[in-house]
């Protein structure tokens, strides 16, 4: 099946178009402000409502307080919303039902414990997003830093929810990826930029292209 594709940390009219060209099923807008992709309320909002219909929009945060997440979903109107902090399993259902959004809670993964722990996050959470565990370096971002893990752990995983898979992935490494994996969606951002929080369109293309024909 051709894989769902995901372009995260687009915050320019000009690269969300080239995504949609490219034929992304989804767009990411973070919201973040230590990150270089971060987008304030009233860009996020109207590149929301220019991908809106068109493909999935998501809103990423990390550990979002309930002013943040209210604020966030009433500009943004979200299809989905990426949470890529440490939510526990029972804050992302207080989310759920709370906030009336379907969720993709993102988990760190470096080891087997780490596998086993994402059962408890596909009871609660409608997709799961498996990415490289952050740098323990003080002042690294959650995500977003075009580092890839062992994707033998995650091959062939099954956790009854769909599934995608990130971190470090790129236009040269995307369908290897896949091909090994068998996850049925990806998602990258670094990997498609020509500097941090800089989007490429030509790589945008190469991306989703790779992915596509894996
Ligand atoms: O992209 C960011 O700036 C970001 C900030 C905070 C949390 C997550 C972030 N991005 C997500 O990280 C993964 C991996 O990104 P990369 O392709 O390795 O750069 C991806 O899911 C982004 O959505």
């Amino acid at each position: 099946m051709t894989p769902t594709v995901k372009i995260c940390g687009l915050s320019t009219p000009e690269t969300l178009d080239a995504a949609l060209e490219a034929g992304a099923d989804m767009v990411g807008l973070v919201r973040f402000p230590r990150s270089p992709r971060h987008v304030e309320l009233d860009a996020g909002g109207a590149l929301a409502a220019r991908a809106r219909g068109r493909v999935g929009v998501v809103a990423l945060l990390v550990d979002p307080d309930d002013d943040e997440l209210a604020r966030t979903l009433e500009a943004l109107r979200p299809d989905l919303l990426q949470l890529h902090g440490r939510e526990s399993p029972e804050r992302v259902a207080a989310i759920r039902a709370r906030f009336g959004v379907p969720v993709m809670k993102a988990v760190g993964i470096a080891d087997e414990g780490d596998v086993a722990g994402l059962h408890a996050y596909a009871a609660v959470a409608d997709r799961l997003l498996v990415d490289a565990k952050p740098p323990r370096t003080a002042g690294a971002l959650p995500g977003g830093n075009g580092l890839s893990f062992d994707w033998r752990l995650v091959t062939g995983l099954d956790l009854g929810k769909p599934l995608m898979l990130s971190g470090g992935l790129d236009p040269a490494n995307v369908a290897a990826a896949l091909r090994l994996t068998r996850i049925g969606g990806v998602d990258v951002s670094s990997g498609v930029e020509s500097a941090p929080g800089i989007k490429d369109r030509a790589r945008i293309a190469a991306f989703v292209e790779a992915a596509k024909g894996a």
